[in-house]
């Protein structure tokens, strides 16, 4: 864990003991539930660390992710990005959401054993749940790693967003044909592209780069399209 402490302190964030057995917990909780229930390769604690701790925490530092209140993850898998970011900010409150219900039971179990306080994780297809008035164009953030490309991953995500609010998507280091392919789509949903990063922690090796897309109008009343849709015809 001194390797957490470390890239917490380049990070900003305090690396107190009570915030530190958080994350131990949840690592624990996750590496154990992997030997019944597939959800990561990854069996070394440095390497979950890295992998999964440190890339999903390298959006804390920018303004976008500081400013928000109102956090949702779409397809969240065991929690990734949400929870390191709501172990990191038990100020904001995070919604995770995934199609697989098994992931979404571990991840509240061990939420309420590490005493994380400000994540619920409820299980939904992305495009039905931003159907829902309770949270369609809710969020001030949305985040994404791992998902799918970022024209469908749009139409998951941008509907959840308020006007003025954003969506970081997490990436591969080479973006460049993935953001042209999307560009009408982000248009069409009510985005636009604002930035890319690449944010570097020392002794870390992340090769994320994180996509900013703001929220600059409404998203028309008929995306997403029905479950399924995005994927198979994705917006172009
Ligand atoms: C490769 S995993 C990535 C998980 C996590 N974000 C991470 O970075 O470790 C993709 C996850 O997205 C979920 N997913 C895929 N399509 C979805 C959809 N339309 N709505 C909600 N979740 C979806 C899957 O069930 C899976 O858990």
């Amino acid at each position: 864990m001194k390797q957490l402490e470390r890239a917490l302190t380049q990070l900003g964030i305090s690396s107190d003991s009570s915030r530190i057995e958080k994350f131990r917990i949840y690592m624990e909780g996750i590496l154990s539930w992997n030997k019944m229930v597939n959800l990561t390769s990854i069996t070394d604690p440095e390497e979950f660390i890295e992998k999964y701790y440190m890339d999903s925490l390298l959006c804390v530092s920018y303004d976008e992710f500081q400013n928000s209140n109102s956090i949702i993850d779409v397809g969240t898998g065991g929690g990734f990005p949400g929870v390191p970011l709501a172990i990191a900010a038990p100020e904001k409150e995070f919604l995770l959401i995934d199609s697989l219900n098994k992931r979404i039971k571990i991840i509240n179990e061990l939420c309420e054993k590490a005493e994380i306080k400000n994540v619920t994780a409820i299980h939904g297809r992305a495009e039905e749940l931003a159907k829902n008035k309770k949270y369609r164009q809710k969020f001030d953030l949305c985040v994404s790693r791992a998902v799918a490309n970022l024209s469908v991953l749009s139409e998951y995500c941008l509907p959840f967003i308020k006007k003025g609010g954003w969506f970081l998507a997490y990436k591969g280091p080479d973006i460049r044909e993935e953001l042209k392919e999307s560009r009408k789509a982000i248009q069409i949903l009510g985005g636009e592209v604002k930035k890319e990063e690449q944010p570097i922690l020392d002794g870390f090796r992340l090769d994320h780069k994180i996509i900013f897309i703001k929220k600059t109008g409404s998203t028309p009343s008929k995306y997403p399209r029905k479950a399924g849709t995005p994927s198979k015809e994705p917006l172009k």
